[in-house]
């Protein structure tokens, strides 16, 4: 089966210092894979390849079978990846709804051509009503975005990174800020929007990570340490050892 994701032997060097040192991956279509690890591990580095930010310095990225490494970001979107932070420019001075027309209107734009691109209005319109509804935002319709909740500008965010249609969805921390309650609330919001796409995160919250993820990957000083189940994962010795053993024990006071 074609991996929604995959990584090949990816390497990056920063001048002489190689900060990614191949990195091999495989993604299902469908899971959702936070990737954690230390300060520095290269965990943004490694997002920045996959998106188009950075050209690896050798390796492969894939995207459903297609190369997509040395692409660029717009191109890979256009390809079906979506990277929140790409386009968290939220308007302020609009309204919610428009916001998530512009990120509709803004993916067509990819996607079409321009005439076809004016035949589709109508339907951006109707899409952006969908996902005001998908991300809870339907009493904020009419609201300028500068005036909502940080956590309800996060889920606007959201709206606009799925707006496309994407399959592949990468979410950088997205509950950093949070309280407890927004943060258990935005779980459930990216597990009930991301359904049938696959999706990956970086992560710091251990409780974010074990109620989100089906799959974890640790990354230590360049390198995919352990890629499994969370369960799988805690019970690594290997990882214990380098990275997970305070986290976790940290989260399973917390009750996960
Ligand atoms: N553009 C760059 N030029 C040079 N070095 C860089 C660059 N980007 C990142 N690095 C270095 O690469 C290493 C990995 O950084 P990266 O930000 O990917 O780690 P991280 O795992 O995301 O860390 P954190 O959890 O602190 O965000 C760090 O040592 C960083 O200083």
């Amino acid at each position: 089966m074609t991996c929604a994701l995959e990584l090949k032997d990816l390497r990056k060097n920063f001048g002489k210092t190689e900060i990614i040192r191949g990195v091999d991956l495989a993604v299902q279509a469908g899971d959702r894979v936070a990737i954690i690890g230390p300060n520095g591990a290269g965990k943004s580095t490694l997002f920045n390849l996959i998106s188009g930010r950075l050209a690896p310095t050798s390796g492969e990225v894939l995207l459903n079978g297609q190369r997509i490494d040395g692409m660029r970001p717009f191109e890979v979107n256009r390809l079906g990846l979506s990277r929140s932070f790409q386009i968290t420019n939220i308007f302020p001075k609009l309204s919610v709804f428009e916001n998530l027309r512009c990120g509709v209107l803004w993916s067509l734009g990819y996607r079409y051509s321009f005439l076809r691109f004016l035949s589709n209005l109508d339907d951006a319109n109707e899409r952006a009503e969908e996902l005001l509804r998908q991300v809870g935002l339907e009493k904020k319709r009419d609201v300028l975005a500068v005036n909502l909740t940080y956590a309800e500008q996060r889920a606007l965010e959201i709206g606009i990174t799925i707006a496309g249609g994407a399959s592949v969805i990468l979410l950088d921390e997205p509950t950093a800020g949070m309280s407890k309650t927004e943060t258990a609330h935005f779980i459930a919001l990216i597990k009930q929007v991301t359904v049938g796409k696959t999706l990956l995160t970086v992560e710091h919250d251990m409780g974010v990570v074990f109620g989100l993820a089906d799959k974890i990957a640790v990354v230590v000083y360049g390198e995919v340490i352990a890629f499994d189940t969370p369960a799988a994962v805690r019970a690594n010795a290997r990882v214990q050892e380098a990275y997970l053993g305070s986290a976790v024990a940290d989260a399973q006071g917390a009750g996960h």
